[in-house]
C-alpha cells in the first residue's frame, strides 16, 4: 500500500483527546438528534472501492467560523445531499470518511470537523493540526468576518509549521491548505455576497507559505475554491485538490531530505579523506568545495545553496 498511514500511539492519544471536544451535554443532544434520523445510506462511491484498492489515506481538518457550512460541505461530499432547513445531517457533524479518486488512484479522506467554539483555544487548534496533514479553511461568501477568521487560522498554521526559527514543535513537517468560499449560490438567492471571488483568491495567495527555516519544509501553496454545499457546485474538487497538495509536499520534502543526505554523505567522505582542496560534483549538479580547512559550499541548486547559507550543513 502506497502512502498509507497507521495511527501511532501518540496520534491515537491526540485523536482520543480530539474526540473529547464534544462536551457531554452536546453528546446527549447529538445522540437524541441522531436517533431522529434514519441510518445513513452508504456513500455513493461505495462501488468504486470494490473495483479499486485504496492506496492511501489523508487526515484533513475542516475548520472555519460558526455557520459557514462545514457540516453541509461534508454532507454533500459524503452523501451528496443538502438539508436546507438549517439542520444538516448530524452524521457528518464531526467529520466523515469517504474515498476520492486522485489522478486515477483511490484515497480515503478522513475529514475531521473542528467545532467553531474551540477556535479561540490555541492549544486545541495546535492539537488539531498535530493529528492532521492538511486543512480545509472554510468561510462564507456572505460573511466577511468569516474570511477574516479563516485568514487568522492560516496565519496560525504558518506560525506553527513555518516559524522562522524552525524551533516550533511542528516545524519540519509539511502541511497543506485550501481556502474554500462556501455558499457561492448566494447570488441566486436572497443572500448578498459580501466577499468577491478575487478577495478570496488574494487571501489564498497571502496564506501560501514560504519556507524561511533551514529545518522547515518546502514551500506550500494555498489553493482557492468557491463552492456551494447547497447546489453541490465544486464540492467534489475540494478533497482531490487538498490530497494532491499533500502528495506534492511529501514529494518535495522527500527530495529535500535526499539532497541533504547526499550532501552530508559527501561531507563525511571528504572529512575521512582529510582533503583540503577536494571538489566534488553532486549527482544533482550541485558542487561542494572544501577551502582552507573549513567546508565552503557553492551549490548550484538554489534550494541547497539557501540551506547552506543558513548553515544547515
Ligand atoms: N445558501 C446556502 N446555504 C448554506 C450552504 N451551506 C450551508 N448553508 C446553510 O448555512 C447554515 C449553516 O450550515 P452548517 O453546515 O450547519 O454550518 P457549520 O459550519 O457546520 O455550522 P457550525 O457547526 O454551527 O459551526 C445552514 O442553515 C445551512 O443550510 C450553501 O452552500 N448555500
Amino acid at each position: 500500500m502506497v502512502n498509507s498511514f497507521v495511527w501511532t500511539d501518540e496520534e491515537a492519544k491526540y485523536l482520543k483527546a480530539v474526540l473529547k471536544w464534544q462536551d457531554p451535554a452536546g453528546d446527549d443532544k447529538r445522540r437524541s438528534r441522531l436517533s431522529q434520523f434514519p441510518k445513513p445510506t452508504p456513500a455513493p462511491t461505495a462501488d468504486i472501492t470494490q473495483e479499486k484498492a485504496i492506496v492511501g489515506e489523508f487526515r484533513i481538518l475542516v475548520i472555519g467560523a460558526k455557520g459557514v457550512g462545514k457540516t453541509s460541505i461534508l454532507t454533500r461530499f459524503g452523501r451528496d445531499t443538502f438539508d436546507g432547513d438549517g439542520t444538516p445531517d448530524p452524521f457528518y457533524e464531526r467529520g466523515c470518511r469517504h474515498p476520492v479518486d486522485i489522478d486515477g488512484q483511490l484515497y480515503m479522506i478522513d475529514a475531521l470537523e473542528m467545532p467553531s467554539k474551540h477556535l479561540s483555544s490555541n492549544p486545541m487548534l495546535e492539537q488539531a493540526l498535530n493529528i492532521t496533514e492538511a486543512a480545509v479553511l472554510v468561510y462564507d461568501v456572505t460573511d466577511e468576518h468569516s474570511l477574516k477568521l479563516a485568514k487568522g487560522i492560516a496565519e496560525f498554521v504558518k506560525d506553527t509549521f513555518y516559524a522562522p526559527t524552525g524551533a516550533g514543535s511542528n516545524s519540519g513537517r509539511e502541511y497543506g491548505l485550501v481556502l474554500v468560499g462556501n455558499k457561492s449560490d448566494a447570488e441566486d438567492d436572497d443572500f448578498d455576497r459580501a466577499v468577491s471571488w478575487s478577495e478570496g483568491s488574494k487571501a489564498a495567495a497571502a496564506a501560501s507559505f514560504k519556507s524561511s527555516s533551514a529545518a522547515g519544509p518546502g514551500p506550500g501553496g494555498c489553493q482557492f475554491i468557491e463552492v456551494s454545499a447547497r447546489t453541490g457546485e465544486n464540492v467534489n474538487s475540494i478533497f482531490p485538490t487538498i490530497g494532491r497538495e499533500v502528495l506534492r509536499l511529501k514529494r518535495l520534502n522527500q527530495q529535500r531530505r535526499e539532497e541533504m543526505e547526499r550532501v552530508l554523505m559527501m561531507r563525511r567522505l571528504q572529512q575521512r579523506q582529510g582533503s583540503t582542496s577536494a571538489t566534488t560534483t553532486l549527482s544533482s549538479g550541485g558542487v561542494v568545495k572544501k577551502r582552507g580547512g573549513g567546508l565552503w559550499k557553492t551549490l548550484t541548486n538554489p534550494f541547497m545553496k539557501r540551506q547552506a547559507e543558513q548553515g544547515a550543513y
